[in-house]
């Protein structure tokens, strides 16, 4: 299935930002407190085999998106749903460590239909851990999703009162914006009013993408945070459409041009706590992503710490992941960091080609075959 990909010309990361070794040179193995990853998609049922476990391994803690076919809308949902995920832990052959760590929270997805009440069973259900926007037709399984966000002020109300965050997928969907300007339309057009109205709500814009939602957060209070993907930081646009289109970096938002990319790794490794890890780790079968309408969103969670290492790494900045990966995050949801650590080790690993995934399909993980730097010490 790869062999194509295998053909492509391909320029690793740390081969294409140019280093600043002057800080963390010295550094080969590195212990961090255990990670949370605060935006991730396990998917549902058989997806739950694979995906479980390979989140597991590495962080205690993970938000866990409710795109589901249905949608988790409410309480009951959530509970099943993540009643579902421990059931798969359970089953799988981690640790009984790893399973006791794992913490798997909850979101609610916010429809036309979503009510006050919703949002206040959701605060006070101790599994519900923020609301997930996203605008209707955004992105993968979003069909359910908002039409007229500015509809949705008693929903803005409630999560101000409650302390419950809001978790978006910001971009615009009108069909004449253009894919690489929506999420900045998104910041300028939706998301600047909607901070004034609501000013003590916490949002997190998740998969933040380019300098303009950068710039955007840092101008706001400190109710405002963002997450960051490990492929936004160390690939652009390049890498997904030149010597050929390379559907396993086609994620969405789409990855914008090199200086958005810098900018966000400066942001992501400046220690600043507005920004912080979520891999958006996005499973598709390998041969739902190598189609003619391939779908939206890279596999990462099996590697996600040797890849965020490594996009560290690569402007000398390694010292600084840690706050990113373990203790932002927990410091805007307000929950305490671990005491558990995990070791990262300046020796290179080889990502698999592909895992097996649910009824005979596969799953091509990001940068499949390659080369890392990084590894997760044993
Ligand atoms: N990021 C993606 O490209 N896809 C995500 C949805 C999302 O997070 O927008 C998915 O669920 O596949
Ligand atoms: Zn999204
Ligand atoms: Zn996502």
């Amino acid at each position: 299935m790869i062999a194509a990909q295998q053909d492509c010309p391909f320029t690793p990361v740390y081969d294409n930002i140019e280093r600043d070794d002057t800080m963390t040179d010295s550094i080969r193995e590195l212990t961090i407190l255990q990670p949370d990853d605060w935006h991730i998609h396990l998917r549902d049922d058989k997806a739950l085999a694979t995906t479980v476990a390979h989140a597991a391994q590495s962080f205690n803690r993970v938000i866990c998106m409710p795109n589901l076919v249905p949608p988790v809308k409410n309480v009951d949902d959530a509970h099943a749903y993540r009643a579902r995920i421990i059931q798969q832990l359970q089953a799988s052959d981690l640790s009984a460590e790893r399973k006791a760590a794992f913490d798997p929270r909850m979101t609610l997805y916010l429809t036309d239909n979503t009510t006050a009440n919703d949002i206040e069973m959701a605060a006070k259900s101790g599994i519900v851990q923020a609301v997930k926007l996203y605008p209707a037709g955004a992105t993968t399984n979003s069909a359910d999703g908002v039409t007229d966000i500015n509809a949705r002020v008693d929903i803005f109300e409630a999560l101000e009162k409650y302390n419950l965050p809001l978790l978006l997928h910001g971009e615009v969907t009108h069909d004449h914006v253009d894919i690489f300007d929506r999420e900045k339309r998104f910041l300028d057009e939706v998301l600047a009013q909607i901070i004034i109205k609501f000013p003590t709500m916490k949002i997190v814009l998740e998969h933040i993408t380019t300098s303009d939602a950068a710039d955007f957060v840092l101008a706001q209070g400190n109710q405002v945070a963002a997450t960051i993907t490990p492929q936004h930081l160390m690939f652009n646009r390049n890498h997904l459409l030149v010597g050929g289109i390379k559907p396993h970096f086609y994620c969405l938002p789409i990855l914008k041009r090199e200086s958005h990319q810098k900018v966000l790794l400066d942001v992501a490794t400046s220690g600043n706590p507005k920004f912080f890890l979520g891999t958006d780790s996005a499973p598709h079968a390998t041969d739902a992503k190598e189609s003619a309408c391939g779908c939206a969103g890279c596999y990462s969670a099996s590697t996600a710490l040797p890849l965020y290492a490594t996009a560290f790494d690569s402007v000398g900045k390694i010292d600084k992941l840690e706050g990113f990966a373990s203790r932002f995050g927990a410091q805007f949801y307000g929950l305490p960091v671990h005491e558990s650590t995990i070791t990262l080790i300046n020796t290179p690993m080889q990502v698999p080609t592909d895992y097996p995934y649910f009824d005979g399909s596969s799953l091509t993980p990001l940068m499949a075959g390659e080369m890392l730097p990084w590894s997760i010490k044993a």
